[in-house]
């Protein structure tokens, strides 16, 4: 890898080029975003070498182009650096999901690009933009690859290599499976805390509520800081994969309420019991990062 594209260089897209950096990438690691006070930033930071507004000549001569934008622009992105791209060029994305970004990629390409390689780094924080980037984010986290028929191996090598410089663990898995995961375990958790937050903000004491709220209030609503349009996109990206995930936990919820009002404690301790016992395994095994 001579040169190395990155389009969005906002969060993931700083912490990617000062991951490849710490790393010992010595090639040049052009930004492109529509967002001039983002390319100024990171130049300022030394996130990035060359900042180009226009994709066109972003993409030029690039070996790698990781398109790092929320997932309601990756189409717009894919249909504007198509034309420009390198023949051997690896085209990469980090989008929160993987079947919309798959779609906007063959809405864009007729036949897809051996070079394109779905992914999304499983790890991020609440803060966006390039100012919050740093380049540890993805030390032992994983970073997850849904190649399709058309992807070449050589592309896959390739972006498995750009993560695993990074530090991140690289598992590969089919699009569906990964959009069903994901549902459950990252954007399901976003909805309820931004639904949370939103509702208590609503109330008419709720000055009285957040002043007193514990730990356990802000570990759950950190999340609810999220960037609200990549949350929006992601929503709508992942639609059929969410409410499937949503209408579980509602009839869950529905059941512990209705225990609840019932006086059933039989029934309310045995849901705890079994949760506690899930995240105390889990959490050993999965959770908790470094
Ligand atoms: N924030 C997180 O924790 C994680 C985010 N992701 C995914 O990474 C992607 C980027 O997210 P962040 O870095 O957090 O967002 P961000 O808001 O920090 O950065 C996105 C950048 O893309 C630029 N942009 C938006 N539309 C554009 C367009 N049409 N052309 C050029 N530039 C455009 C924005 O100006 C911004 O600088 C999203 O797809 C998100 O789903 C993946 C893993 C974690
Ligand atoms: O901040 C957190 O805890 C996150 O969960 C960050 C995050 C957000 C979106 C992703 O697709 C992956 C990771």
């Amino acid at each position: 890898m001579d040169k190395l594209c990155i389009i969005g260089v906002g969060l993931i897209g700083g912490c990617l080029a000062l991951a490849q950096r710490q790393a010992g990438f010595r090639g040049e690691i052009v930004g492109c975003d529509r967002d001039g006070s983002a390319l100024e930033e990171a130049l300022a930071l030394g996130i990035i070498d060359r900042a180009e507004v226009e994709p066109a000549r972003a993409v030029a001569g690039a070996d790698t182009v990781v398109v790092a934008v929320p997932v309601g622009a990756m189409e717009a992105v894919f249909a504007a650096i198509a034309p420009h791209l390198d023949p051997g060029a690896v085209i990469t994305d980090v989008g929160s999901t993987k079947a919309s970004v798959v779609t906007a990629a063959r809405s864009v390409w007729s036949s897809l690009p051996p070079g394109f390689v779905p992914a999304h780094p499983i790890a991020g924080t609440e803060k966006s933009g390039v100012g919050a980037a740093f380049p540890t984010l993805f030390r032992g986290r994983k970073v997850i690859l849904t190649p399709l028929p058309e992807t070449s191996p050589a592309a896959l090598e390739r972006v498995r290599t750009l993560w695993r410089d990074t530090g991140a663990e690289v598992v590969v898995m089919p699009v569906a499976h990964h959009d069903e995961v994901l549902a459950a375990t990252s954007h399901l958790p976003h909805l309820l805390a931004f639904t949370l937050v939103d509702t208590l903000a609503r109330m008419d004491d709720s000055w009285e509520i957040f002043r007193y709220a514990a730990g356990g209030f802000r570990d759950f609503t950190r999340i609810a800081s999220s960037d609200p349009v990549m949350w929006h996109d992601i929503c709508f990206a992942n639609r059929e994969a969410i409410l499937g995930v949503l209408t579980r936990l509602e009839e869950d919820l529905d059941t512990l309420r209705a225990a609840i009002d019932r006086g059933d404690g039989e029934y309310v301790k045995a849901v705890f019991q079994r949760a506690k016992r899930a995240r105390d395994h889990f959490s050993t095994i999965f959770i908790e990062q470094p």
